[in-house]
C-alpha cells in the first residue's frame, strides 16, 4: 500500500528509542503491534491529514487509520475530519464499545512525542494535583471542623444544663 512506502520515507521521525523498531508488525494482522517504539512530533502527525494518507492521535498513541476509513461503522467523514489531529476528545465522546478500542490496536504506528503531549498532559495535571490538594485538604478539615462544633455546642449545652438544674 503507497501509504506504508510513505512511512517509510517519513522524514526522521523522533525516535527515543529504547529498544528495536519492531512497529512494523502493525503491517500484519496487528496481534503483535508494539505501540511506543516509534514518537512522532504533532506536527508530523498533522501532515497526515488526507484521505490517501490519514493518521490520528487518540490518547497518545499515532495510528495510520488510512485503510480503516471505508471500513469504520461510524463513516469515513468523522474521521476525516478528526485526520491529523488529536481525535481523543471526539473517540471518547461517542462512547466507543470495547471491540472498537481493541481495533485500535491494529492501526498503531508509534506515539506522541513527549514534548507535544506535556502541553495538554501539563493542564491534566494540574487539575488533577489541585483536585488531589483540595482533596485531601477538606479530608481532614471537614472532620475537624464538625469536631470543633460539636464539642463547643455539648460545652454550652452541658454549661447550659448545669446552670439551669
Ligand atoms: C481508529 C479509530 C476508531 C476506531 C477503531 C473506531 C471504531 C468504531 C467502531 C467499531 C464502531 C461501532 C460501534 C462500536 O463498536 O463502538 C464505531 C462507531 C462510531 N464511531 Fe468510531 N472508531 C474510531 C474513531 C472514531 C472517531 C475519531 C470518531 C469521531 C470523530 C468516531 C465516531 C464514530 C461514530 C459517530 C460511530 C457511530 C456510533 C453509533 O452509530 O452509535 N470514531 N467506531
Amino acid at each position: 500500500m503507497n501509504v506504508r512506502m510513505g512511512e517509510e520515507t517519513i522524514d526522521n521521525p523522533i525516535n527515543t528509542g529504547s529498544g528495536p523498531a519492531n512497529y512494523t508488525n502493525v503491517e500484519g494482522n496487528g496481534e503483535t503491534v508494539e505501540c511506543g517504539v516509534k514518537y512522532y512530533t504533532l506536527e508530523e502527525v498533522r501532515s497526515h491529514n488526507v484521505s490517501t494518507d490519514t493518521w490520528l492521535i487518540i490518547h497518545d498513541k499515532v495510528y495510520d487509520i488510512t485503510g480503516f476509513l471505508e471500513e469504520h461503522p461510524g463513516g469515513e467523514e468523522v474521521l476525516l475530519e478528526q485526520a491529523g489531529a488529536d481525535a481523543t476528545e471526539s473517540f471518547e465522546d461517542v462512547g466507543h464499545s470495547t471491540d472498537a478500542r481493541e481495533m485500535l490496536q491494529q492501526y498503531c504506528v508509534g506515539e506522541l512525542h513527549m514534548d507535544d503531549r506535556k502541553k495538554e498532559n501539563a493542564k491534566d495535571e494540574d487539575a488533577e494535583n489541585s483536585g488531589e490538594f483540595s482533596h485531601s485538604w477538606t479530608a481532614w478539615l471537614m472532620p475537624a471542623i464538625v469536631a470543633v462544633v460539636v464539642a463547643v455546642m455539648y460545652r454550652y449545652y452541658y454549661v447550659f444544663e448545669h446552670k439551669s438544674s
